[in-house]
């Protein structure tokens, strides 16, 4: 059994993989006595994953970062400096090359960042766009004007504000959905829309295309970039 683990920003996700079998699980209940590996995608701050490679230090446990690469089997990075690619980019892309093969895919993952990474049906990523996520846009706003606040209650539509908390919310929820439909309307393909991420539920609710939902994208992301790897 592997532990895949997903360091944002804000959260971290941790997964027990057996086989192709991706099951979340709580940082507290890991398994430790069945994990004989440990797959990391980093791009938030170490301190968040630090006591689960110190565990795995401590019982020996082999653990990898996952990384970014120009190339991974027929799939091809949109950067030339690949490196620079967020891993959780990366990964999101890697997945849906695999869930949809031959397919070309738009993804809208939204946590910390919102992130919109395009993927055309000969496997090559065309890059994508970062925005704030929907929480730092809300926050920048309260927190550099005098008489903009928002609140906890009120639900992100898409719809004109009437009060200032739903000009706020209402205003990320349009700015990050207007962002990928800005993408479709110059697209003249049909991709698969996959959203993901902790707002990925949402996004996903107010788009008025199909799409799906995935809530372990970077983690199956993970589990396919292990497959082309080769550890001692
Ligand atoms: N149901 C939810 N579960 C987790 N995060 C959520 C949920 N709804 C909204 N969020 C927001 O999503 C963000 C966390 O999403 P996630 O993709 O885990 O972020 P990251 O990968 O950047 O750490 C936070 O801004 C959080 O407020
Ligand atoms: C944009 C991100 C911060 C998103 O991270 P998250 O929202 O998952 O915390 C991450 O993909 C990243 O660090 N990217 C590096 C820059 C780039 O992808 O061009
Ligand atoms: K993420």
């Amino acid at each position: 059994m592997k532990l895949l683990v997903d360091v944002g920003n804000t959260a971290l996700k941790t997964a027990t993989l057996a086989g192709d079998v991706i099951t979340l699980v709580n940082e507290a209940d890991i398994p430790w006595s069945e994990i004989e590996e440990v797959l990391i995608a980093q791009v938030g701050k170490g301190e968040l994953v630090a006591p689960l490679i110190a565990r795995a230090q401590q019982l020996a446990i082999p653990y990898y970062q996952a990384k970014t690469s120009a190339t991974l089997g027929g799939l091809t990075c949109a950067y030339p400096q690949f490196e620079n690619l967020g891993i959780d980019r990366w990964l999101t892309v890697v997945a849906c090359y695999h869930l949809y093969p031959q397919q070309s895919c738009v993804i809208l993952d939204c946590g910390t960042a919102s992130k919109i990474d395009v993927l055309n049906k000969a496997g090559q990523h065309l890059g994508g766009w970062i925005l704030p996520g929907l929480d730092m846009m809300i926050s920048s706003l309260v927190s550099n004007t005098q008489k903009v606040f928002s609140d906890d209650t009120s639900l992100f539509l898409p719809e004109l504000g009437t009060n200032t908390p739903n000009a706020v919310k209402n205003g990320a929820l349009v700015a990050t959905l207007g962002a990928l439909e800005y993408y479709l309307s110059q697209s003249d393909d049909t991709p698969v829309i996959v959203c993901a991420g902790g707002y990925g539920e949402l996004m996903q609710q107010h788009l008025a295309r199909p799409s799906t939902y995935n809530d372990i994208l970077v983690l199956q992301g993970l589990m396919y970039w292990r497959k082309y790897q080769q550890f001692a």
